[in-house]
C-alpha cells in the first residue's frame, strides 16, 4: 500500500485555503472500481445519484497512474498553447472551422498590462480527430505535436468512463452493454479534450452567474490545479468550491444520464468562478474530457432495469440526437441548465461564451 503515483504540480502554486466551505465530494477509488469492489461501486452509484460529483483517486491503479502522468504533460502543454500570440491561435477559431471544435475567446472588461483586453479562453479538440475517426479538423501545431499524447489520454479517459458506465448498467440493472452501446469510441461522437484557461481577474457576479452550466453529455473528467469550480448543493442556493485533490480527478455527470435513466441521476450545476485566496493571484488553467453518446443516439429514456419503475411525466420532452441537443445546448435556442427533475430551464440571457 502507499504506493507513490506519478507526480503533479499542484505544489508549485499557493495552497488551497483550508478555511472555506468545500463540496462534500465523496473520493472512489478507481482501483477498487476495476477489481469490482462491491462497497466502492455502491458509493459510487449513490455519489451518480446524489450529488452526480466526486472524486476519483487514481492510487493504485495503472490506469490511473497513466491519467495522472498524462494530465499534468497535457497541463504544460495547454499552458504553453495559452501563452501563444492571440493572432496565432484566432487561425483555429471555431468562426473559422466547426461550430463546436476550435478555440475560443471571450474579452473581460480588464485590460493585461499591454492595453489589451483579458481573455478566457477555451480549446476544444475532438476526439474524433485525435482516434482517427474522420479527417480531422486544422489543429494548432502544438496539438499536432502532441497527437501520441493526446491520444492515450483520449483512451486512458475512455476506458476510466467505460469501466464507470459498467458500473452504472449494472446497477441500473440494465443488460451489459446497453449503456454502452450508445457510446463506441470508434463511432462520431461530441467527446472531446478541452483546454481551458481564466485570466487573473476578480469576482464578478454577472460572469459567474453566465457560467452557472450542467454539462450535456455522458460523464465528464476534469483535473484542476486550482480552486475556482464550484457546485450548487443540491436543494439550496449555496455554492461551495470544489477542493483540488492532487491524485485525484473531479468527475461529473452529463443530462445524457439523466435522460437515460428518468432523472434516477444527477447532472448537477456547477461554474468557475476565480480561485479563492490565496490562489486568486493565478491564471488558472483546467483540462477536461467530455463524452457524449454517439452523434445518432437520441436522448430519451431506456427501457430497462430501474428506469422502469421511474414514474413517467405527463410533459413531453424533447426527443433530440446527441449532436442537435449539444448544439442546440451550446450555441442555439436550449442554453440554460437541465435539471434533474425539472427538464430544462432555459436561461435565454446565457450567452454562447461557454460550452460544455
Ligand atoms: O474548469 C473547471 O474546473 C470546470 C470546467 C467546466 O465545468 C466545464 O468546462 O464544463
Ligand atoms: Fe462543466
Amino acid at each position: 500500500m502507499g504506493s507513490i503515483g506519478p507526480a503533479t504540480c499542484h505544489h508549485l502554486y499557493p495552497p488551497f485555503p483550508s478555511d472555506i466551505p468545500t463540496a462534500p465530494l465523496v473520493s472512489i477509488s478507481l482501483a477498487k472500481l476495476e477489481s469490482g469492489d462491491e462497497e466502492e461501486s455502491n458509493a459510487f452509484f449513490e455519489a451518480c445519484k446524489n450529488l452526480g460529483f466526486f472524486y476519483m483517486n487514481t492510487e493504485g491503479s495503472e490506469l490511473g497512474d497513466k491519467l495522472i502522468f498524462e494530465a499534468e504533460q497535457l497541463h504544460g502543454v495547454q499552458q504553453e498553447f495559452f501563452k501563444r500570440p492571440n493572432e496565432e491561435k484566432e487561425e483555429y477559431a471555431r468562426e473559422k472551422i466547426d461550430l463546436f471544435f476550435g478555440y475560443r475567446h471571450v474579452e473581460l472588461n480588464i485590460k493585461e498590462q499591454d492595453g489589451r483586453p483579458k481573455r478566457n479562453e477555451t480549446y476544444n479538440m475532438r476526439k474524433d480527430d485525435i482516434v482517427g475517426n474522420c479527417d480531422p479538423l486544422p489543429c494548432h501545431p502544438l496539438a499536432k505535436e502532441n497527437q501520441a499524447l493526446l491520444k492515450n489520454y483520449v483512451y486512458h479517459c475512455r476506458a476510466a468512463i467505460n469501466l464507470m458506465v459498467s458500473h452504472l448498467e449494472s446497477h441500473l440493472q440494465l443488460p451489459s452493454g446497453a449503456l454502452a452501446k450508445l457510446h463506441r469510441i470508434e463511432e462520431r461522437s461530441g467527446d472531446h479534450v478541452r483546454f481551458q484557461h481564466a485570466a487573473i481577474q476578480p469576482y464578478n457576479d454577472e460572469i459567474a452567474k453566465q457560467g452557472e452550466h450542467t454539462d450535456f453529455g455522458t460523464l465528464t473528467i476534469l483535473f484542476n490545479w486550482l480552486g475556482g469550480l464550484q457546485v450548487r448543493l443540491p436543494g439550496t442556493e449555496d455554492w461551495v468550491y470544489v477542493k483540488p485533490i492532487p491524485g485525484s480527478a473531479v468527475v461529473n455527470l452529463g443530462d445524457a444520464l439523466v435522460k437515460f435513466t428518468a432523472g434516477i441521476l444527477r447532472s448537477n450545476i456547477h461554474r468557475v468562478v476565480p480561485p479563492p485566496p490565496p490562489q486568486d493571484g493565478q491564471q488558472r488553467n483546467s483540462l477536461v474530457y467530455f463524452s457524449r453518446p454517439e452523434d445518432g443516439v437520441v436522448l430519451r429514456r431506456l427501457e430497462g432495469g430501474l428506469i422502469d419503475r421511474q414514474t413517467r411525466t405527463e410533459k413531453q420532452e424533447l426527443e433530440l440526437t446527441a449532436q442537435e441537443w449539444t448544439l442546440r445546448r451550446s450555441v442555439g435556442d436550449l442554453k440554460g441548465v437541465y435539471t434533474h427533475k425539472g427538464g430544462l430551464e432555459l436561461r435565454h440571457e446565457q450567452q454562447p461564451v461557454e460550452t460544455k
